[in-house]
């Protein structure tokens, strides 16, 4: 066993811990990056940027079909092998991360892969194929530990070959049929692209309604796209006992039994906190989250960044704490962490995207909320678009203050539209100032002003 004095050890290297790293590193630090697994994390990998890749190549597969109706004749055969190529070659290198690890050597930062644990004040204990290797750190360590898929207790569940994200995003095939639990962003990105590539698709989502953080709206004109594309929707409902016969998943759900080749779950996150050691450092490890300050500060001399602190599991998020973290741990006068403006979107065709507070969570804040919402199919740019016109954009505004705390764009491009929206959000413009801008003609994000009108 070595033991070393360094100032900073980064557990967990995904998005936002490559990124302190890194950072910290070029600053002059001594810093030791800690990763299992790959350097990056789970978003290049088996997650953001290999799923919007399988989601480019449905799309495409999708406008193709509508130009049938609009530009002629198409035969369109759908082939998943180059899909499948992508994700291997250019997306995720075989799942090596080698360049990610010299980009971070090249930062100055040293790199150690094996499981990192706080094992005392001040220490870290990596476990790694050459023994353990412990670090007493000067500056502190910084937790970015990310979630692992989480696996309801179904009876049967785990005895099956089943899908979790990491293997929907390695198949080289497409199944005939696929159930997919769960109907947040991975259930409802997952569902989409298998279903436009042939798979017959039923989706099970023990909630009322699909992408229950979005509002209603953007709710059911998802599940109204999904059925017309002809993936089965079914919510209300949990899967209470699972089978494999060697060929097919068999899934009693009520009074159903569902059957299909594949089974993909896609039911939420978890994490163990014991096992990263943050009750050594103070922090409660029975929680699913670690609770931080303005500053990202989880303890004396711990930091805790990315998914793990609970306030939005997106890649912007963890890059976000990232920097806040830096500048705490280099003393820097750096911004604190604000949540009013956190934008995400789902790249669903049509996109579902939002930022700030939907109408519920702002009248549960006691807020004096006005509503704008209109339809895209009603503004000029989705009438001229036609095929694929799905949309709609809903602003909730504070009528006491006069400013907008959340919006919510769903249609084609809608990850873009929303960016206006976003600086409204984030900056407090007046509604009153928002009111006479010019905007573009004949665009979607014109339709801002037909919501805006509403209010
Ligand atoms: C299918 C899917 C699609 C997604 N699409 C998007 C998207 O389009 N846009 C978006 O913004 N977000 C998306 N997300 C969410 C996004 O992937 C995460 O928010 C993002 O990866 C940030 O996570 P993180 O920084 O907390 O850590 P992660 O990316 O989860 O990385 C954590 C790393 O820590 C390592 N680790 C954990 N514990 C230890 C330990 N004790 N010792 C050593 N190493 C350890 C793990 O091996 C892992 O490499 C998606 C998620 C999924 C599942
Ligand atoms: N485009 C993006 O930004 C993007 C894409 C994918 C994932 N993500 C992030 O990754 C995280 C994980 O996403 P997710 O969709 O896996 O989790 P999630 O927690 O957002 O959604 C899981 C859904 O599964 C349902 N569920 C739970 N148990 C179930 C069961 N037994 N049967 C059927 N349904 C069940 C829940 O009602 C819930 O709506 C999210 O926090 C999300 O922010 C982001």
């Amino acid at each position: 066993m070595t033991v070393e004095d360094v100032d900073v050890v980064v557990i967990g290297l995904g998005p936002g811990g490559e990124a302190i790293a890194a950072r910290l590193a070029r600053a002059g630090l001594s810093v030791v990056g800690v990763d299992a697994r790959l350097v990056g994390g789970e978003c290049p990998y088996y997650a953001c940027i290999p799923t919007k890749m399988m989601i480019r190549a449905a799309d495409a597969l999708a406008e193709a079909r509508r130009a049938n109706e609009l530009a002629g004749s198409v035969q369109i055969k759908p082939d998943w092998a180059p899909v499948a190529a992508r994700v291997r070659h250019d997306a995720t290198d075989n799942w090596n991360d080698q360049v990610a690890v010299d980009r971070l050597l090249a930062s100055g930062a040293r790199f150690e892969r094996g499981w990192g644990k706080i094992t005392g004040a001040d220490e870290v204990t990596v476990s790694t194929s050459d023994g353990d290797k412990v670090f007493r750190v000067r500056k502190g360590v910084v937790l970015n530990p990310g979630t692992d898929p989480a696996i309801p207790p179904i009876d049967g569940l785990t005895d099956t070959p089943l899908w979790t994200n990491r293997e929907a995003v390695a198949t080289e095939t497409v199944p005939s049929s696929l159930i997919v639990l769960g109907g947040g962003p991975v259930g409802c990105e997952f569902a989409q692209v298998f279903s436009r590539f042939g798979a017959s698709v039923t989706l099970v989502q023990s909630g009322p309604r699909l992408l229950p953080n979005d509002e209603p709206e953007s709710s059911d004109l998802l599940r109204e796209v999904f059925e017309r594309e002809g993936i089965r929707v079914v919510t209300g409902s949990r899967a209470t006992k699972v089978e494999y016969d060697g060929t097919n998943f068999h899934l009693q759900v009520g009074d159903e039994t569902l059957t299909a080749e594949q089974l993909l779950v896609a039911t939420g996150r978890t994490t163990d906190l014991s096992a990263l050691g943050v009750k050594a450092a103070g922090i409660p490890d029975d929680g699913r989250v670690i609770n931080v300050d303005e500053r990202m500060r989880a303890a004396d001399k711990v930091w805790a960044i990315g998914d793990i602190v609970g306030k939005g599991a997106f890649t912007h998020m963890s890059m976000y704490h990232a920097d806040i973290a830096a500048a705490d741990i280099l003393g820097e006068d750096g911004p604190q962490a604000q949540y009013h403006a956190v934008p995400h979107a789902t790249f669903t065709d049509p996109e579902v995207a939002s930022v700030g507070l939907t109408q519920a969570e702002a009248e549960k804040q006691g807020i004096n909320v006005r509503v704008g919402l209109t339809k895209l199919p009603d503004s000029s740019r989705g009438y001229i678009h036609k095929l694929g016109n799905d949309g709609l954009i809903k602003l909730v505004e504070d009528a006491d203050r006069g400013v907008l705390v959340g919006a919510s764009a769903v249609g084609p491009g809608a990850g873009e539209i929303l960016g206006a929206l976003l600086v409204a959000v984030h900056a407090q413009v007046p509604t009153s100032t928002l009111k006479g801008m010019i905007l573009a003609y004949p665009t979607f994000h014109r339709a801002i002003g037909s919501a805006l009108a509403e209010l």
